[in-house]
């Protein structure tokens, strides 16, 4: 049986190719569930094209994904149903109420009424949005719309987040807030999460870390096993030649 059984992810001899270039190269990983999962790798390294296929943006005939035990080639609606996204561009009305945007949301998974309130009630709670539901998103600064996108993403009450480098473009303090968030999720609620990113310093010791480079998968341990007694992102340049 794998992870995904009991509500992880499972990724198996994942391959794609975009005409003569392969994006994945026989990618397998798997994240238990509760599991904070850091997907690592410099631009180009495939992650972008991993959360496609997780998505069903794209699909592939090689390989294998399993959200929360259920096959997502095979049962499309079900897995796609057990799994939140944060996408890397950021897809809120920008002239909606942040509470607006979670209600369209809810009602795109057919909530409505006030099991929809309680639920954007509860997730905005979560990300310290509480006093935030009535203003515009417009007004809210990068951080915060993010942490909207997050609560966003809980509402249909996923068991696994995906989130394609969410912190791209936010200052130092957002980004380390949001990650903290995250982690909690993970922690408090039994959330797995696999968290795209090639930042080294959002990873921590604890993390599952799963390097992906050129399409492959190179390490795939707990982070502060693979980074051993040097820092994370000296083993992560080494590994992959990127630039610091
Ligand atoms: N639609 C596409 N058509 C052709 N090649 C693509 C396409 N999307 C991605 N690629 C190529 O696939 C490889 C993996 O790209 P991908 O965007 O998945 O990487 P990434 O790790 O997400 O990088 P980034 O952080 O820059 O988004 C790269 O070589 C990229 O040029």
């Amino acid at each position: 049986m794998t992870q995904a059984a009991g509500g992880g992810l499972s990724v198996r001899h994942l391959s794609h190719s975009f005409g003569p270039r392969r994006a994945l190269d026989d990618v397998s990983f798997e994240v238990a569930q509760g599991a904070f999962c850091a997907l690592l790798g410099p631009n180009g390294a495939g992650k972008s094209t991993l959360f496609a296929l997780l998505t069903r943006l794209v699909t592939t005939p090689q390989g294998e994904i399993e959200v929360a035990g259920v096959n997502l080639a095979r049962h499309p609606r079900a897995a796609l149903a057990q799994m939140g996204v944060v996408f890397q561009q950021p897809t809120l009305d920008l002239d909606l109420t942040v509470r607006r945007n979670l209600r369209y949301f809810a009602a795109l998974h057919g909530l409505s009424g006030r099991e929809a309130e309680a639920r954007i009630d509860a997730a905005l709670e979560r990300l310290d949005m509480a006093e935030r539901g009535g203003e515009l998103a417009r007004s809210l600064n990068g951080g915060h719309r993010r942490r909207t996108e997050i609560a966003r993403a809980l509402i249909h009450r996923p068991r696994v987040l995906l989130l394609d480098e969410p912190t791209v473009g936010l200052d130092a303090a957002s980004r380390a807030n949001i990650t903290r968030h995250v982690h909690d999720l993970a922690s408090d609620m039994g959330l797995t999460v696999l968290w795209a990113t090639h930042l080294t310093d959002e990873v921590w010791a604890t993390d599952r870390l799963v390097i992906l480079h050129r399409g492959r998968v190179l390490a795939d341990s707990v982070a502060g096993r693979v980074a051993g007694d040097r820092p994370l992102t000296e083993v992560f340049l080494a590994m992959t030649g990127a630039e610091a």
